[in-house]
């Protein structure tokens, strides 16, 4: 019997309702039942892909913060510090700016590495600030991140991939964003769905015309039981 190839996945405009929030239900059954590892890697704060395997109930391997954390199911690295992001927000705080997430802001409150701002706060204040301290400022379509250039989800992809013992060629992901392109840089194979921004489209191997979930799902569907 053939096997199925490792995954690579981003969570939010890729495992969404077609209505862009909450993960599709109908994409449990699948992960759960893939017999090969499924990556998760996502802009987001670490507890969140943590949480989102432990509930599918898969083993935990995960890139959180756009690389900056990376769980290998054993070990985990922070590849980037934070400071300096913290820095920059102190910095837009006192120009009169907010991060938009309320007094407890659960976006951030266990991100280690970077700092996401609300895609409805002004980002050109941030984007200045944020070079002042060598930082960059990506728009996910979910937040504006202000992170350290140099880590990226490939590269913890590369490093998980390494710990569990397969291979980056096999490997097929999905994605919607600028965050993705280096997963797709990564992997053999790299399908964009059908809502992706013009940086995941033009990075793919491949772009789906299924949006959010139906497209993670269409891959499924056509690369399961191939290798
Ligand atoms: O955190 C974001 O802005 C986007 O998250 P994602 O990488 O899972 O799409
Ligand atoms: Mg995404």
């Amino acid at each position: 019997m053939r096997a199925d190839p490792p995954l690579v996945l981003d969570i939010d405009g890729t495992l969404t309702r077609l209505e862009g929030w909450g993960i599709d239900p109908r994409v449990f059954d699948p992960l759960r039942e893939w017999d090969a590892p499924v990556v998760i890697a996502t802009g987001k704060a670490f507890p969140y892909p943590v949480a989102l395997c432990h509930f599918v109930g898969i083993p935990e391997l995960v890139v959180a913060e756009n690389g900056g954390v990376v769980y290998t199911g054993d070990d985990v690295f922070f590849t980037a510090d934070r400071e300096a992001a913290r820095a920059v927000v102190e910095e837009y705080r006192a120009a009169g700016y907010d991060l938009g997430w309320g007094t407890e802001d659960t976006v951030n409150r266990w991100r280690e590495t970077e700092i996401a701002v609300n895609l409805e706060q002004p980002i050109e204040p941030l984007r200045e600030i944020a070079a002042e301290y060598g930082l960059e400022v990506i728009d996910t379509g979910y937040a504006y991140h202000v992170k350290d250039a140099d880590p990226n989800k490939g590269e913890g992809i590369a490093r998980i991939a390494d710990h569990v013992g397969v291979d980056l060629a096999d490997c097929v992901a999905v994605g919607d964003s600028i965050n993705d392109v280096s997963t797709f840089e990564t992997v053999g194979r790299g399908f964009a769905v059908g809502n992706a921004d013009e940086a995941a489209k033009a990075a793919a191997d491949e772009v789906l015309e299924e949006r959010h979930a139906d497209g993670t799902l269409a891959v499924l569907e056509r690369v399961r039981g191939t290798m």
